[in-house]
Protein backbone atom coordinates (compact mmCIF):
# COMPACT_ATOMS: atom_id res chain seq x y z
CA UNK A 1 0.00 0.00 0.00
CA UNK A 2 1.12 3.62 -0.64
CA UNK A 3 0.41 6.52 1.37
CA UNK A 4 -1.15 10.02 -0.18
CA UNK A 5 0.25 12.46 2.68
CA UNK A 6 1.78 15.71 2.52
CA UNK A 7 3.07 15.59 5.79
CA UNK A 8 5.80 13.14 7.80
CA UNK A 9 6.32 13.41 11.20
CA UNK A 10 9.16 11.57 12.99
CA UNK A 11 9.70 10.86 16.77
CA UNK A 12 13.06 11.41 17.62
CA UNK A 13 14.23 9.08 20.40
CA UNK A 14 14.78 5.69 19.27
CA UNK A 15 13.61 6.52 15.65
CA UNK A 16 16.01 9.38 14.52
CA UNK A 17 18.74 8.93 16.90
CA UNK A 18 20.06 6.33 19.31
CA UNK A 19 20.07 8.44 22.62
CA UNK A 20 19.59 5.45 24.86
CA UNK A 21 23.35 5.25 25.37
CA UNK A 22 23.74 9.18 26.43
CA UNK A 23 20.47 8.66 28.71
CA UNK A 24 21.65 5.90 30.57
CA UNK A 25 25.01 7.44 31.48
CA UNK A 26 23.03 9.93 32.70
CA UNK A 27 21.00 8.49 34.93
CA UNK A 28 23.32 5.86 36.06
CA UNK A 29 25.17 9.41 37.06
CA UNK A 30 21.95 10.59 38.66
CA UNK A 31 21.59 7.24 40.95
CA UNK A 32 25.39 7.13 41.70
CA UNK A 33 24.60 10.84 43.15
CA UNK A 34 22.16 9.81 45.00
CA UNK A 35 23.75 6.48 46.68
CA UNK A 36 21.57 4.12 44.75
CA UNK A 37 22.73 0.96 42.71
CA UNK A 38 23.12 1.72 38.87
CA UNK A 39 20.99 -0.30 36.04
CA UNK A 40 21.84 -1.58 33.48
CA UNK A 41 21.68 0.25 29.96
CA UNK A 42 18.98 -2.37 28.46
CA UNK A 43 16.46 -1.83 31.70
CA UNK A 44 16.83 2.12 31.37
CA UNK A 45 16.34 2.10 27.99
CA UNK A 46 13.00 0.46 28.38
CA UNK A 47 11.85 3.52 30.48
CA UNK A 48 12.48 6.23 27.54
CA UNK A 49 9.80 7.43 25.37
CA UNK A 50 7.31 8.78 27.88
CA UNK A 51 9.05 11.74 28.78
CA UNK A 52 11.95 12.30 31.19
CA UNK A 53 9.85 12.81 34.63
CA UNK A 54 8.45 8.92 33.62
CA UNK A 55 12.11 8.17 32.71
CA UNK A 56 13.51 9.31 36.33
CA UNK A 57 10.64 7.77 38.41
CA UNK A 58 11.04 4.34 37.01
CA UNK A 59 14.61 4.97 37.64
CA UNK A 60 14.19 5.44 41.55
CA UNK A 61 10.93 3.25 41.84
CA UNK A 62 11.34 0.65 38.92
CA UNK A 63 7.79 0.53 38.51
CA UNK A 64 5.29 2.82 36.43
CA UNK A 65 2.47 3.19 39.31
CA UNK A 66 4.85 4.01 42.15
CA UNK A 67 5.62 7.77 43.23
CA UNK A 68 8.64 8.31 44.24
CA UNK A 69 9.66 10.76 47.50
CA UNK A 70 8.86 14.37 46.49
CA UNK A 71 12.13 15.72 47.55
CA UNK A 72 14.29 12.67 46.24
CA UNK A 73 12.35 13.06 43.11
CA UNK A 74 13.24 16.89 42.92
CA UNK A 75 17.17 16.05 43.45
CA UNK A 76 17.09 13.39 41.15
CA UNK A 77 15.81 15.93 38.57
CA UNK A 78 18.11 18.89 39.25
CA UNK A 79 20.53 15.74 39.28
CA UNK A 80 19.53 14.08 35.81
CA UNK A 81 18.94 17.19 33.77
CA UNK A 82 22.81 18.52 34.56
CA UNK A 83 24.27 15.29 33.85
CA UNK A 84 22.35 14.55 30.29
CA UNK A 85 23.08 18.33 29.08
CA UNK A 86 26.66 17.25 29.18
CA UNK A 87 26.69 14.37 26.96
CA UNK A 88 23.37 14.77 25.20
CA UNK A 89 24.33 15.74 21.86
CA UNK A 90 27.00 12.50 21.54
CA UNK A 91 23.96 10.78 19.67
CA UNK A 92 24.20 9.31 16.45
CA UNK A 93 21.36 9.34 13.94
CA UNK A 94 20.06 5.37 13.16
CA UNK A 95 21.44 3.95 9.75
CA UNK A 96 19.30 5.59 7.08
CA UNK A 97 17.75 8.54 8.64
CA UNK A 98 19.76 11.48 6.84
CA UNK A 99 19.05 9.82 3.68
CA UNK A 100 15.76 9.09 4.14
CA UNK A 101 15.54 13.02 5.10
CA UNK A 102 17.37 14.25 2.25
CA UNK A 103 15.24 11.89 -0.41
CA UNK A 104 11.52 13.16 1.62
CA UNK A 105 12.51 16.97 1.18
CA UNK A 106 13.46 16.61 -2.42
CA UNK A 107 10.37 15.12 -3.05
CA UNK A 108 8.14 18.23 -1.36
CA UNK A 109 7.47 16.79 1.60
CA UNK A 110 7.05 19.17 4.74
CA UNK A 111 8.92 17.52 7.79
CA UNK A 112 8.30 17.47 11.57
CA UNK A 113 9.99 16.19 14.55
CA UNK A 114 7.28 15.26 17.56
CA UNK A 115 9.43 13.80 21.02
CA UNK A 116 8.61 13.56 24.14
CA UNK A 117 11.90 14.85 25.32
CA UNK A 118 12.30 18.54 26.79
CA UNK A 119 12.77 21.36 24.38
CA UNK A 120 15.88 22.30 26.05
CA UNK A 121 17.40 18.87 24.77
CA UNK A 122 15.86 18.68 21.55
CA UNK A 123 17.14 21.41 19.71
CA UNK A 124 20.76 21.02 20.53
CA UNK A 125 20.57 17.55 19.52
CA UNK A 126 18.78 17.90 16.37
CA UNK A 127 21.45 20.57 15.64
CA UNK A 128 24.48 18.56 16.65
CA UNK A 129 22.81 15.80 14.85
CA UNK A 130 22.67 17.60 11.66
CA UNK A 131 18.74 16.72 11.27
CA UNK A 132 17.52 20.42 12.40
CA UNK A 133 17.28 21.91 9.32
CA UNK A 134 14.90 19.17 7.74
CA UNK A 135 12.16 20.50 10.27
CA UNK A 136 9.93 22.85 9.46
CA UNK A 137 8.24 22.53 13.00
CA UNK A 138 9.33 20.27 16.24
CA UNK A 139 7.19 20.05 18.80
CA UNK A 140 9.00 18.12 22.38
CA UNK A 141 7.52 17.20 25.35
CA UNK A 142 6.64 20.43 26.86
CA UNK A 143 5.66 22.32 24.06
CA UNK A 144 2.32 21.94 24.86
CA UNK A 145 -0.12 21.42 27.43
CA UNK A 146 -0.28 17.25 26.30
CA UNK A 147 2.50 15.17 25.05
CA UNK A 148 2.20 12.15 23.35
CA UNK A 149 -0.06 9.15 24.01
CA UNK A 150 -2.03 12.43 23.44
CA UNK A 151 -2.64 13.35 19.60
CA UNK A 152 -2.65 17.34 20.94
CA UNK A 153 1.39 17.43 19.42
CA UNK A 154 0.32 15.86 15.88
CA UNK A 155 -2.65 17.90 15.65
CA UNK A 156 -1.03 20.82 16.57
CA UNK A 157 1.86 20.11 13.25
CA UNK A 158 -0.82 19.08 11.10
CA UNK A 159 -2.22 22.69 11.27
CA UNK A 160 0.92 24.59 11.80
CA UNK A 161 1.78 22.77 8.11
CA UNK A 162 -1.75 23.06 7.21
CA UNK A 163 -2.66 19.72 6.40
CA UNK A 164 -5.64 17.46 7.37
CA UNK A 165 -4.69 14.80 9.97
CA UNK A 166 -5.46 12.13 7.29
CA UNK A 167 -2.61 13.96 5.21
CA UNK A 168 -0.12 13.24 7.73
CA UNK A 169 2.19 9.87 8.86
CA UNK A 170 3.70 10.18 12.06
CA UNK A 171 7.30 7.47 11.80
CA UNK A 172 7.72 6.26 15.59
CA UNK A 173 9.39 3.59 17.59
CA UNK A 174 6.66 3.10 20.23
CA UNK A 175 2.89 2.43 21.42
CA UNK A 176 3.23 6.12 22.56
CA UNK A 177 3.37 7.07 19.02
CA UNK A 178 0.84 4.63 17.58
CA UNK A 179 -1.58 6.00 20.44
CA UNK A 180 -1.05 9.40 19.19
CA UNK A 181 -1.18 8.52 16.22
CA UNK A 182 -4.94 6.58 15.91
CA UNK A 183 -6.07 8.90 18.30
CA UNK A 184 -4.95 12.06 15.73
CA UNK A 185 -6.21 10.37 12.90
CA UNK A 186 -3.14 10.09 11.25
CA UNK A 187 -1.26 7.29 10.01
CA UNK A 188 1.54 5.55 11.76
CA UNK A 189 4.47 3.56 10.95
CA UNK A 190 7.49 1.82 13.30
CA UNK A 191 10.67 1.10 13.15
CA UNK A 192 11.68 -2.25 14.88
CA UNK A 193 15.05 -1.12 16.14
CA UNK A 194 13.96 1.58 18.38
CA UNK A 195 13.03 1.49 22.34
CA UNK A 196 9.31 0.74 23.28
CA UNK A 197 9.59 -0.54 26.48
CA UNK A 198 11.46 -3.43 25.20
CA UNK A 199 8.62 -5.21 23.67
CA UNK A 200 8.04 -5.84 20.07
CA UNK A 201 5.95 -3.53 17.99
CA UNK A 202 2.15 -5.34 17.56
CA UNK A 203 2.16 -4.80 13.70
CA UNK A 204 -1.25 -5.31 13.69
CA UNK A 205 -1.69 -1.84 14.91
CA UNK A 206 0.04 0.16 12.75
CA UNK A 207 -0.37 0.44 8.94
CA UNK A 208 2.74 -0.51 7.73
CA UNK A 209 6.29 -1.64 9.12
CA UNK A 210 9.71 -0.53 8.36
CA UNK A 211 13.17 -1.85 8.87
CA UNK A 212 15.24 1.33 8.45
CA UNK A 213 13.92 5.38 7.51
CA UNK A 214 14.92 5.15 3.86
CA UNK A 215 12.12 2.46 3.45
CA UNK A 216 9.21 5.49 4.09
CA UNK A 217 10.26 6.58 0.71
CA UNK A 218 9.31 3.36 -0.67
CA UNK A 219 5.72 3.82 1.22
CA UNK A 220 4.72 6.88 -0.13
CA UNK A 221 3.42 8.30 -3.65
CA UNK A 222 3.56 11.74 -5.01
CA UNK A 223 4.47 12.44 -8.66
CA UNK A 224 7.72 14.58 -7.66
CA UNK A 225 9.05 12.63 -5.14
CA UNK A 226 12.47 11.40 -6.42
CA UNK A 227 12.84 8.09 -5.85
CA UNK A 228 16.29 6.38 -4.64
CA UNK A 229 18.38 3.91 -6.64
O1 LIG B 1 10.54 10.05 26.40
C1 LIG B 1 11.36 10.84 25.91
O2 LIG B 1 12.04 11.61 26.61
C2 LIG B 1 11.55 10.94 24.43
O3 LIG B 1 10.83 10.05 23.71
P1 LIG B 1 10.46 10.15 22.15
O4 LIG B 1 11.47 11.04 21.44
O5 LIG B 1 10.59 8.74 21.74
O6 LIG B 1 9.07 10.72 22.12
MG1 LIG C 1 10.64 7.13 20.59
Amino acid sequence: MRFQVRVVMFDLDGTLLDTAPQIAEAANRMLVALGKPMLPQAQITTYIGEGVQNLIKRCLTGQRQVEPDAELFARAQLLYHGFYANNATDSQPFAGVIAALQQLKAGGYRLACVTNKPEKFTQPLLQKAGLADFFETVVSGDTLPKKKPDPLPLLHICQKLGALPAEAMLVGDSETDIQAAQAAGCFVVTVPYGYNQGRAINVATVDATIQQLTDVVDLLELPALLKRG
